[in-house]
């Protein structure tokens, strides 16, 4: 497997060629709803583009979480999908794999020009200056608003809250328990990714040492700090005074929630911006987009997030890797990005995106798909606002949200998080003897 390897060399008894002689890609992804279309439409289009030589197969896994483990099993049994959509926090789990080539690979042999890849996205992505896998869907979580709501409140819909405090102060007002126009002033879904996002914001590590970024595998946790306690009791208050309301973990049941125009703010990724705004339109209000608040006024800000695609060698002939690059590559493109960005909501990776006239056109008719680009703009690159990179991060998102949730449903705050952190440091240990 993977390692750095070159890219030929691989069986050819495997290849999955069809009749008329293309060549099939098997691609596994986590898209569905308004983003699944998109993809789906991309596919087409490629395939349509190279008729009888590639066939790209796109099959939707489920989320994130069950791709990743649908993965893992494939390791096991030998029978991994030529290409696949891996979340950013299976980043090191997937170099771990043995199962992968490096992009770098392709990049290397091809002298592929990366300079149109938006450095920072390349740079999660980049282990010792090497580019592990092809960025593709990249976000960052922002604060939805009702403009509409905001209106009705009292409230300058053109000035989103900031800070934690003006969040939790604009939710009162807007709330139907203190007479405002909402259902609830806010609600979120209980997703450790917020919980990862907000201790970034305030510049705090979520992993140590250093984010698992400076040359060392993250050791231990550290999601118990006092930044990650002010945010999850801050929240904790809202849903116990009947501001915020609680649909629990399901990050679906959150959107739905808010698109039915009744939730003044709610917390989500950039990419699901197409289809908030889908709604809004349907259901008549005005949708607002802000940065994702923070604790206190810093230079610091939240973590690229979404996923990234990846080759799998073991079993795969050259023809199928070759074809896949051809993909990413198709995929990476600007006008490609462009149609992505404005179909999605994720950040265009390629920077030439921002410039064709279809994404102009589109951000002066919505502006709020420029305010995920203006955050990673004035996001400062640190080991913080990478965020952690560590084999066990699944596990530590899941045992993150145990915690948060327990303490929205009135456990204490410290405790629940501490546990957490303790608990995983045998997971932490387990991995990294793992792949000594
Ligand atoms: O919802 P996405 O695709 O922006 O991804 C959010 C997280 O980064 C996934 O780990």
């Amino acid at each position: 497997g993977g390692g750095g390897a070159g890219v030929t060399g691989a069986p050819a008894a495997d290849v999955l060629e069809k009749a008329d002689g293309a060549t099939e890609v098997n691609f596994w992804h986590s898209m569905d709803g308004t983003n699944g279309e998109t993809l789906d439409a991309l596919i087409t289009e490629f395939n349509a583009a190279n008729e009888g030589e590639i066939e790209v197969k796109g099959v939707y896994q489920g989320d994130y979480d069950t791709t990743i483990t649908k993965y893992k099993a494939a390791v096991q049994s030998d029978s991994t999908p030529t290409m696949v959509q891996i979340y950013d926090i299976g980043t090191q789990f997937m170099i771990d794999s043995g199962a992968v080539v490096p992009t770098q690979a392709f990049i290397d042999r091809d002298e592929y020009d990366v300079s149109d890849l938006q450095p920072n996205i390349a740079g999660y992505y980049s282990i010792d200056d090497e580019l592990w896998s092809m960025p593709f869907n990249t976000s960052m979580p922002v604060l939805y608003y009702n403009k509409t709501l905001f209106d009705a409140a009292g409230l300058d819909a053109e000035a989103p809250p900031l800070t934690l405090e003006e969040v939790g102060a604009a939710a009162e007002t807007l709330s139907k328990v203190n007479g405002g126009p909402a259902e609830f002033g806010f609600n979120a879904a209980i997703y450790g990714w917020f919980l990862e996002q907000e201790i970034a914001a305030n510049g705090g590590l979520y992993c140590g040492p250093e984010n698992g970024r400076a040359g060392e595998r993250a050791a231990e946790y550290s999601f118990d700090d006092d930044d990650a306690v002010t945010f999850v009791d801050w929240w904790k208050d809202l849903v116990a005074t009947g501001v915020a309301g609680n649909t629990g973990r399901a990050t679906a049941d959150a959107q739905n929630a808010f698109k039915t125009g009744t939730i003044g703010m709610t917390l989500e990724s950039t990419g699901a911006l197409r289809g908030m705004q889908q709604a809004a339109d349907e259901q008549g209000f005005e949708l607002g987009v802000g940065f994702y608040p923070r604790i206190e006024d810093n230079d610091s800000g939240p973590i690229i997030g979404g996923a990234s695609l990846w080759i799998s060698d073991e079993g795969h002939s050259d023809e199928e890797m070759e074809a896949s690059w051809q993909f990413m590559q198709f995929l990476a493109q600007p006008d490609t990005q462009a149609t992505w960005h404005t179909g999605t909501g994720y950040f265009p990776i390629s920077r030439g995106a921002l410039d064709e006239p279809k994404d102009v056109a589109w951000r002066e008719q919505y502006p709020q798909f420029d305010v995920a680009v203006q955050q990673l703009a004035a996001t400062k690159l640190t080991p913080a606002t990478q965020g952690c990179s560590a084999g066990s991060m699944p596990q530590a998102r899941k045992a993150a949200e145990d915690a948060l949730e327990g303490a929205l449903l009135g456990g204490d705050t410290q405790t629940e998080l501490t546990e957490a952190v303790t608990e995983l440091k045998r997971e932490v240990d387990n991995y990294n003897n793992s792949v000594q």
